[in-house]
């Protein structure tokens, strides 16, 4: 479907209840901007918008990423027209560009960025978080100290305004206040707008649709199905196919309530689907592949949050200044920021920007880089100590690998990693900007460790995969993704996490973790990965990753059942805290690979390296090998019954016909 019938979107449903503080933030977006990105943020104040921007709500917001529900009335019919392209916020730091990217696309022109960026849109306004970021093995001190080594001549003058403990939060808050003052007039005014906007189309779409409690008429009569068809071959009216959306929605909330007589949870359910496509302009095969993952209401609030860019967010880089600096310094050039929540001590959320955030001073010296929050998230987990010995197997344009030296406040050593060369140019060029020293560059197909180099303390592999969770950024991945990927990259993420197991000593110190990531919410490229890895090496364990909030990797999905441990992985989801969707999983490993080989796991090749302890295993992963090892042998002749049974069970919970299950290729 064309961009121009997609454009027309309107808010989102109604919010679940993750919703985020910093949903609520958009809520105070102003009115009048002019180019693409405040279009965005409008989009994302109309969608938060009436019963948010209460300044005591916002306060209430102040302590992390989960809070209390959104509002819902005006969210729920809040329809206005959308920008829908999403914002390129990430040119340095794009660590979320999927295998596409991977296959040659070099560094955004940060002159494009500033473009992009010059004059962002207004939001909230929180005090200054304060809470460590640590990950399991990282205590707060250190976190606590990673900003304060650098910069020494300048961190007495600055103490006067922005002193250390109980004086920080005050000195913060009084930053945050005269950065507000000025805002807070218009983000009064600004609500009473919208409010009343939201109130005129509730009333608009009450006329429209049907009234609560009425079972709502969203299926054809059936000898109209081909004109009910979702393929809907005349352009749609936006409007009434959105009322569909969310009718469907709410019939499959209250089935027994709400469904017309006669007619099935799977009728319904193909025909949300098919809205779906005709609405967001989604492959059938991927919107699917999506809603499966989520009860139909959050698979919507899913869908809706993939419209709508995610918050710019910049992470200060404390090998060459403090937050609370950098953060003044930027706001005596006009930007109104904030903290990203409690649950990061480096991150801000930019909401207006009088200045192209690529071209500061601030960012020309280092101290800062356009980052992703989700991308923080890793690397959180990862938790690198000093003087550790990392290697970060996938790592241009080194956003994370800049962090992880960060972190490590330039000490020990990093192998920043990847196997496109042009993109190796990005990275190198961020490592010089910020004043990374740490990291050795290299350019290898990952697979190849650790035969390069071996026994590290840990490694980071931040993977290629689909791009699942940042539809927002890259739209094509709605239509551009086949059935083909999803066994393709899957089976370059098992090998490369074996790789990155292989390379880790067990018997480091202080580490002997690996921490593996995508920007997928996809089964395939999370969960499964990490379960064909503890099939194939009983070496390691999942851990907790440390991270503060997300939600648990699945232990069940479909008819497929994963090691209870998979709750440890963390899920993130655009919907759900406003951030790019993102997987995070955290191994320790407890004993050398050859071990785990004579224990019974495969692997047809060996060597050995780091002195004879670890085994580097580059048997050829199969797919029939991955049947039969996925899952615990959940293909035993005996099991095949209960299999189909719950298989039929899921899918009728799914709202879909269990009769088409024998069409679908096997999972
Ligand atoms: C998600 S991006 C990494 C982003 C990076 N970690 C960051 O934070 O900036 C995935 C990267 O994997 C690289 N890649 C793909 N296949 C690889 C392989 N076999 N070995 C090493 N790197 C690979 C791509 O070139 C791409 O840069």
């Amino acid at each position: 479907m064309g961009v121009g019938r997609r454009m027309k979107k309107q808010g989102p449903p109604p919010p679940l209840d993750e919703s985020l503080v910093t949903r609520k933030r958009k809520a105070a977006l102003p009115e009048k901007d002019t180019n693409g990105f405040r279009a965005k943020k409008r989009r994302a104040s109309k969608e938060d918008a009436a019963p948010l921007p209460k300044k005591s709500a916002l306060k209430q917001s102040k302590s992390g990423m989960e809070t209390a529900p959104v509002g819902k009335a005006a969210r729920a019919n809040g329809v206005k027209p959308v920008q829908r392209k999403p914002l390129p916020v990430d040119d340095e730091e794009d660590e979320e560009d999927d295998e596409a990217s991977a296959d040659g696309d070099a560094i955004d022109d940060p002159d494009a960025l500033e473009d992009e960026l010059d004059g962002v849109g207004v939001g909230n306004l929180d005090a200054l978080g304060s809470e460590s970021e640590d990950g399991d093995d990282l205590d707060d001190d250190e976190f606590l100290q990673s900003g304060s080594d650098v910069m020494d001549s300048d961190t007495e003058i600055q103490k006067g305004i922005w002193s250390e403990d109980e004086d920080e939060e005050n000195a913060e808050e009084k930053l945050t206040a005269a950065n507000i003052e000025g805002l807070s007039r218009k983000l009064d005014m600004q609500q009473a707008v919208e409010e009343a906007e939201a109130q005129a189309e509730l009333e608009e779409a009450a006329m429209q649709t049907n009234i609560s409690g009425d079972r709502p008429k969203v299926l054809g009569d059936e000898d109209e199905d081909d004109e009910a068809d979702g393929t809907l071959k005349l352009a749609p009216d936006l409007q009434l196919l959105r009322t569909r959306i969310t009718d469907t929605v709410r019939v499959l909330d209250d089935f027994t309530k709400l469904a017309e007589d006669g007619r099935s949870r799977a009728e319904y359910t193909a025909q949300l689907l098919k809205d779906i496509c005709a609405y967001y302009g989604y492959s059938p095969f991927l919107a699917e592949k999506l809603f499966e993952l989520f009860p139909p209401r959050e698979a919507f609030a899913f869908f809706e949050a993939n419209e709508t860019a995610r918050p710019v967010v910049i992470r200060t880089n404390t090998l060459r200044t403090h937050r609370r600096e950098l953060a003044q310094a930027l706001i005596n050039r006009g930007v109104t920021l904030e903290p990203v929540g409690k649950w990061s001590k480096v991150g801000l959320q930019v909401f207006e920007s009088q200045v192209p955030l690529g071209a500061t001073p601030e960012y020309l010296a280092g101290h800062y880089i356009l980052q992703a929050a989700s991308s923080f998230l890793p690397v959180m987990a990862l938790a690198p100590q000093e003087h550790e010995r990392i290697l970060d197997m996938a790592a241009a344009p080194g956003g994370k690998t800049t962090y992880i030296s960060a972190l490590m406040k330039n000490t020990g050593c990093v192998f920043a990693n990847d196997s496109n060369k042009s993109r190796t140019k990005g990275l190198i060029g961020n490592i010089h900007r910020l004043g990374v020293k740490n990291t050795i560059v290299c350019n290898y197909n990952a697979l190849e460790f650790p035969k390069v180099i071996g026994g590290f303390d840990r490694v980071l592999l931040d993977a290629p995969c689909s791009g699942t969770g940042v539809i927002a950024k890259d739209a094509s991945v709605k239509t551009n993704k086949t059935e083909q990927d999803f066994l393709r990259l899957p089976h370059l993420q098992k090998q490369l996490l074996l790789a990155a197991i292989d390379s880790v000593d067990h018997a480091s110190k202080t580490g002997g973790y690996i921490v593996y990531s995508t920007c997928s919410v996809t089964v395939e490229e999370n969960e499964q990965v990490v379960q064909y890895a503890l099939n194939k090496r009983p070496n390691v364990k999942l851990v907790s990753t440390g991270l503060v909030f997300g939600k648990e990797g699945f232990t069940n999905y479909m008819s497929k059942k994963f090691h209870p441990s998979m709750k440890e992985t963390r899920r993130y989801y655009p919907h759900a805290y406003n951030v790019d969707g993102f997987f995070v999983a955290k191994f320790k490993k407890m004993g050398p690979t050859n071990a785990a080989l004579k224990n019974g796991s495969s692997g047809a090749t060996s060597e050995h390296v780091n002195g004879g302890a670890d085994i580097v295993d580059n048997a050829p992963i199969t797919t029939d090998e991955e049947d039969k090892n996925d899952f615990g042998g959940w293909d035993e002749e005996e099991d095949e019954k209960y299999i189909e049974q719950a298989k039929k069970k899921q899918l009728r919970r799914k709202g879909r016909d269990p009769r088409t299950l024998k069409r679908r290729p096997a999972q």
